[in-house]
């Protein structure tokens, strides 16, 4: 027999009903949107890209360019995801050695556990501030390049030279080419910067430069005309004229024509920190597309850019001073001071025996001083460091004055050596391989248009200072591995006894003085006391860190309250 169907349940509901469910459904997506508007959420709509209109001005050039950073992004994107890959590739066999130690019954529990042991293991690995890590990506930038560019400072040419980089590039092999660059030329005598070209061109050719200093946009490229007008904009345009790019460019890019290389021609550039390396790629390519700056160590890794359709500059991080060299050297080539490993005042004294008394006087325009702590007094009260009540900050006049010696602004020289001698690592036949395959007339007739190009001080503008010599670096990762932790050590202990003998030998009214000037004690009594040892940023970092486990720091952001039992 046949069942009767069974009537289907009506939907209607009660008009109250109906209206209830819709003001509650009003009510959740407004408090949604709510929330996303408090958070900064996405607009409702994405943007849309104008494009470049028809009518702008080099449009295809812009484009192109659009075009490479867009393929960058793409690289730097690959890379991070290949590097990702590896990583957890690399965790899952961690996982897998720890998990069959383990012989528990449940499987998922003991995974938990391995990620909580491996975290702390995880941490100093990437450190990318550490020495060894910009060891290995300096190392990294001579074996990827065809053609190593060593950037010596015009002031100091002899010193910004690396008997261990250059020993490195030459035994390499590869046939890779070495060229010195002095940079920052604008800082130098011209006759000065003349006799070193000479003296240096005897090894590897040189390239004289003036880089850029007023690089400042991402994407706009500086402009390259110059403009002469009154004394201001004169000066400006100064700072933001750039010489020694055009035949820095024509140089090399003749070079990679004549190799005929189809692929690009790689040019690594290196040398010591604040040379000028970042400075000069970002000259050549007109943008800012490397971070430079006054401080030193600013660059961490290596960087590709694209200067010319065959030739690609790689900026690589400062080299590493070993700790053997003389403390002058150390003061102004190494990065002792940023780490802590040597107060800025010790720093700043070893360079004002280096110097003319007078000259250094005429330069900073203060009066007679006795020692370095009456100097740094007064260059204090002259430039307006002060601290509460008016007292003259000296830590930050030694900060300055470190900073003049090794950025944009300081004019000092050293004389070239007349005797020409080879080093060990190099013999006639070496000179000749590396002089060969270049344009090296060209190169002359461009280095003798931008000494033109560039106003030079005069020798009575500038501060004569005596070349410590070549500075040794440190180029294997497994010396910087070994001397880290005794850096540390050694100084810590050392110090003490190091300052006594820097003390004794220094002229004896070094050191009575040192506490007679009243200012000078009162400004500079507790920092001349203080261990030089001070800082070591990543740890106090995470000393000074105050963690708050009181209630109201689990109660913002988005903490959860494990002690409440929710259900
Ligand atoms: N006057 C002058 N200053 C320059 C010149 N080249 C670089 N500088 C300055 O020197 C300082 C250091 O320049 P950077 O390009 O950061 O040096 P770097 O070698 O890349 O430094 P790190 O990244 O720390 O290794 C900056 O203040 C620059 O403005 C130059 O040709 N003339």
């Amino acid at each position: 027999m046949k069942r009767p169907k069974l009537k289907k349940a009506s939907k209607r509901v009660s008009c109250s009903k109906r209206y209830k469910i819709q003001k509650k459904v009003k009510d959740h997506t407004r408090k949604l949107r709510k929330e996303l508007k408090k958070k900064g959420g996405a607009s409702k709509r994405p943007k849309k890209d104008l494009g470049v209109p028809n009518s702008a001005p080099f449009k295809e050039e812009v484009l192109r360019e659009a075009e490479q950073r867009r393929q960058e992004i793409d690289e730097i994107k690959d890379k991070k995801k290949q590097a990702k890959k590896v990583e957890r590739a690399q965790k899952r066999k961690r996982e897998k050695v720890t998990g069959k130690k383990e012989t528990e019954p449940k499987a998922k529990k003991p995974l938990q556990e391995v990620v909580v042991v491996e975290q702390p293991e995880k941490e100093p690995g990437p450190d990318k501030g550490s020495k060894q890590y910009l060891c290995s990506e300096l190392n990294k930038v001579i074996d990827a390049s065809d053609v190593v560019i060593e950037v010596l400072d015009a002031r100091d040419p002899m010193g910004c030279r690396c008997p261990q980089l250059e020993e490195a590039v030459l035994k390499r092999g590869g046939n890779k080419k070495l060229l010195l660059v002095l940079s920052k030329i604008d800082l130098v005598p011209k006759e000065n910067v003349e006799k070193w070209i000479q003296c240096l061109q005897l090894e590897f050719p040189v390239v004289a430069f003036k880089a850029s200093q007023q690089i400042q946009d991402k994407t706009v490229r500086a402009r390259k005309s110059r403009i002469v007008a009154s004394n201001e904009v004169l000066d400006r345009s100064r700072a933001a004229a750039c010489s020694g790019n055009g035949c820095l460019s024509e140089f090399l890019s003749s070079y990679a024509t004549k190799t005929e290389n189809e692929a690009q021609l790689k040019v690594g550039v290196v040398g010591f920190p604040n040379v000028g390396k970042s400075s000069l790629i970002n000259s050549m390519k007109g943008i800012l597309a490397c971070n430079a700056g006054v401080k030193r160590g600013i660059t961490k890794s290596m960087q590709e850019v694209h200067i010319l359709k065959n030739v690609k500059l790689i900026d690589s991080p400062g080299i590493m001073a070993a700790p053997s060299n003389p403390p002058a050297s150390m003061a102004l080539r190494s990065l002792q001071v940023e780490e802590g490993g040597v107060s800025a005042h010790e720093a700043v004294r070893t360079l004002l025996k280096q110097c003319d008394h007078s000259q250094i006087m005429l330069q900073y325009n203060v009066p007679d001083f006795r020692n370095s702590l009456e100097f740094l007094t007064l260059l204090a009260k002259k430039r307006g460091y002060l601290q509460k009540g008016g007292i003259p900050n000296a830590e930050q006049a030694s900060t300055a004055f470190l900073d003049d010696w090794t950025g944009a602004k300081l004019s000092y020289h050293c004389k070239a050596s007349e005797n020409h001698d080879l080093p060990d690592y190099m013999s006639a036949a070496v000179v000749a391989e590396m002089q060969t395959g270049w344009d090296l007339n060209s190169l002359k007739t461009g280095n003798e248009g931008t000494l033109k190009d560039v106003k030079c001080p005069s020798q009575a503008g500038s501060i004569g200072l005596t070349s410590k010599g070549p500075t040794a670096g440190l180029l294997r990762v497994e010396d910087v591995t070994e001397e880290k932790p005794l850096l540390r050590v050694v100084e810590i202990s050392v110090r003490k006894p190091a300052d006594a003998a820097s003390e004794s030998a220094e002229q004896n009214d070094e050191n009575q003085p040192e506490q007679t000037p009243e200012e000078a004690t009162e400004a500079l009594g507790t920092q001349a006391e203080e261990p030089p040892i001070k800082r070591n940023p990543g740890r106090v970092q995470f000393e000074s860190v105050p963690i708050d486990m009181s209630g109201s720091a689990a109660s913002t952001g988005d903490a959860y309250d494990f002690n409440t039992d929710f259900n």
